[in-house]
């Protein structure tokens, strides 16, 4: 057992991603009626490229996001929310949320009147301006909806200026909240739906970064100016989810398991509107998270996910792998009951799924690469 490693929910450091996923229309859309256009989604995702120096998952393409600061948590935070907006739920619709039993990760102590999933939306919010300059505010003045908004959200328009104050953020969190009462604006904690939660599992080769990360989904009207900081990110892309999957598969682009898991499971939704109804109508059920298994076979790599015939809550996977000296392909024949992806190499998996969530979400369809690839 990996006894080099703090025992315990401390070991993942809390952080927070948010799926930006924007209305998208196509150049030449009055096509004859003779011809229609092919169908295509009518939204794509924003995909940042983490710096090559940067210690955890460098290169790889993800969602806005990180690890929640103090500064999150700050009770500062109430006066600008004051007074339309405030505890116990912020005008978030109360969600009851579904904590998997196993891995025992404790949710963070509210700090004073704050409670974690207000401070993780703050972070989400902060960290998309400090990554990609995309802010996601609300006027303090707007017109309520309390509660989640049934109208898609535009990007808050960068007023000029806004480099320095970017500036700041990056180098101090506590500067959001003085950006945001400069500009007479709250996060947009409410534009910000429970999607999913990944805890990083174990990996030899990044035993210290682990992260209990809650990802939100936001849609957008249209997608906003994006700005990298090339600094911790140095590439953006908008990519529908099959583009974002010919990247990967192509090797133009790398993404890590959640993130192509994630990026399946958009493929399911045929528009933005579908996914954000999806997302209201279901808010206060969809919240799983996860902490994938791996099981190492004679020839790949499978990554199990909860409901999966071969997983299992046992703490000492928390810091090892599953081992098999059979072969992938054995494995997948013996099996039924399937919520995996199997790692054949670092460009190429395969998603297998044959369960229903419990919590009304919705899973990917499996997805497999032809025979030629492997
Ligand atoms: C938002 C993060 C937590 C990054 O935080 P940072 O910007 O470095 O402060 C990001 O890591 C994230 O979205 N994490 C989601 C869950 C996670 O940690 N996944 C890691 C998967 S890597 C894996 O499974 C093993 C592998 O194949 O490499
Ligand atoms: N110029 C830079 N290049 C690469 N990584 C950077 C960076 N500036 C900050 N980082 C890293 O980005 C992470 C902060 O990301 P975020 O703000 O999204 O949480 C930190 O990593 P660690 O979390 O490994 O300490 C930090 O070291
Ligand atoms: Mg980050």
């Amino acid at each position: 057992m990996g006894s080099h490693l703090p025992q315990g929910p401390s070991i993942w450091r809390q952080a927070a991603s948010v799926v930006l996923a924007a209305g998208w229309t196509r150049a030449g859309t009055a096509a004859a009626p003779s011809s229609p256009p092919p169908p295509a989604k009518d939204f794509r995702l924003l995909m940042l490229k983490r710096a090559a120096s940067q210690g955890f998952m460098p290169g790889a393409y993800v969602f806005p996001g990180g690890v929640v600061d103090a500064a999150d948590r700050s009770d500062d935070w109430l006066r600008l929310f004051a007074p339309r907006q405030g505890p116990p739920h912020f005008g978030l619709k109360p969600a009851p949320r579904p904590r998997a039993a196993f891995p025992d990760v404790a949710p963070a102590p509210d700090a004073g009147a704050l409670p974690d999933d207000v401070a993780r939306r703050i972070c989400a919010v902060r960290e998309a301006f400090e990554e990609a300059g995309v802010l996601l505010l609300r006027p303090r003045s707007a017109p309520e909806p309390a509660g989640p908004t049934r109208q898609l959200t535009c990007a808050f328009q960068p007023p000029s200026g806004l480099a320095a104050w970017r500036a700041r953020v990056r180098s101090d969190p506590r500067e959001f909240l003085q950006l945001c009462a400069h500009l007479d604006c709250t996060p947009n904690i409410w534009a910000l739906h429970d999607w999913s939660g990944w805890v990083t599992p174990f990996a030899r080769s990044s035993p210290g970064r682990r992260f209990d990360t809650t990802f939100y989904l936001c849609c957008l009207c249209q997608p906003p100016p994006v700005d990298p900081d090339n600094a911790e990110v140095v590439d953006s892309q908008w990519l529908s989810p099959s583009e974002a999957t010919e990247s990967f598969i192509s090797k133009k682009i790398w993404l890590p398991p959640p993130q192509f898991y994630e990026v399946r499971r958009l493929e399911n939704f045929a528009s933005l509107s579908t996914l954000h109804k999806f997302c209201l109508d279901h808010a206060s059920e969809i919240s799983e998270r996860w902490l994938p298994i791996t099981l190492v076979t004679a020839d790949s790599m499978l990554q199990l996910l909860p409901g999966d015939e071969l997983y299992v809550e046992d703490p000492y996977y928390i810091e090892n792998h599953l081992c098999t000296e059979k072969k992938t392909e054995e494995i997948m024949k013996e099996g039924k009951r399937f919520h995996r992806l199997v790692i054949h190499n670092s460009h190429l998996y395969s998603v297998h799924v044959t369960i229903q969530s419990k919590y009304k979400h919705i899973y990917p369809k499996s997805y497999t690469v032809s025979k030629s690839h492997l």
